[in-house]
């Protein structure tokens, strides 16, 4: 398909009304090309989660649109919100967010399985493969590590090839080890596997993962560092004052 995989097309959003609003967004505009891994980074308060949020169709603008693929966002029911969320978008938490009845393969499966959709048999072999996660499926949650639950939730956010998956700081629960595992695999399911992650994050080491870092300060874009290195990211936030 051609165009990016999600976008912003002048973005404001404001959260109350008179002496106690906040701009959260203030005229964002940026695209996510498709097979590219971008670190969204910022100060707190910045506006981060309110761009993801908007972005997944979670929370809605005050103007300017918001796309997914060739759907705009703007204007959809909350039934057709729903919908695009389920078929064509996946999340990944930091909490991980698994049903702790169900094991590893049922987890990655529900979402599909809600939807009434089959899943790929070779895509699903490819992912778990990807992830490691062969020996694990019959696994329930509490009977993985933190990091083998954050392997299981990236694999249900990547099973059902959606145009994008939003990651809203994956590695904040875990280890520096895990959290390395989770940010290989991230960007390996961009590179090898051709998916598109918008990854969250406070930590300029995850952020060296990605291809694009755009950092937002007041709810605008302040900088894109693209290739970032965690010195870079440091240095731009450090600037920010962060
Ligand atoms: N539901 C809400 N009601 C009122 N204000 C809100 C709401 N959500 C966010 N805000 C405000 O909007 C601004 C942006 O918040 P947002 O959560 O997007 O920032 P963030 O960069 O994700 O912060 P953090 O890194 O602390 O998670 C902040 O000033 C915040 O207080």
């Amino acid at each position: 398909m051609d165009g990016p995989a999600a976008g912003a097309i002048d973005v404001s959003k404001v959260y109350g009304r008179g002496d106690t609003a906040v701009r959260a967004l203030d005229h964002v505009s940026l695209d996510f090309p498709r097979g590219r891994f971008t670190a969204i980074m910022g100060p707190s308060g910045s506006g981060k989660s309110t761009l993801m949020h908007c972005l997944a169709g979670l929370d809605t603008v005050d103007s300017g649109r918001i796309h997914i693929g060739r759907t705009d966002l703007t204007g959809l029911s909350d039934a057709q919100l729903t919908r695009l969320r389920r078929d064509r978008v996946g999340f990944v938490f930091q909490s991980f967010n698994l049903l702790p009845t169900m094991n590893a393969e049922e987890n990655i499966l529900l979402g599909l399985r809600l939807a009434g959709r089959r899943p790929d048999p070779a895509w699903f072999d490819t992912v778990v493969g990807t992830l490691g996660l062969q020996r694990r499926l019959k696994h329930k949650p509490g009977e993985l590590s933190g990091g083998q639950q954050q392997r299981v939730a990236c694999a249900r956010a990547l099973v059902g090839r959606p145009d994008v998956v939003f990651a809203d700081e994956p590695t904040g629960s875990l280890d520096s080890r895990s959290g390395a595992e989770v940010l290989d695999f991230l960007r390996t399911s961009v590179r090898e596997l051709g998916q598109t992650v918008v990854m969250v994050t406070h930590d300029p080491v995850a952020a060296s993962y990605t291809d694009h870092g755009v950092l937002l300060a007041d709810g605008r874009i302040a900088a894109r560092i693209p290739r970032p290195t965690a010195d870079a990211v440091l240095g731009a936030l450090t600037g920010l004052g962060a």
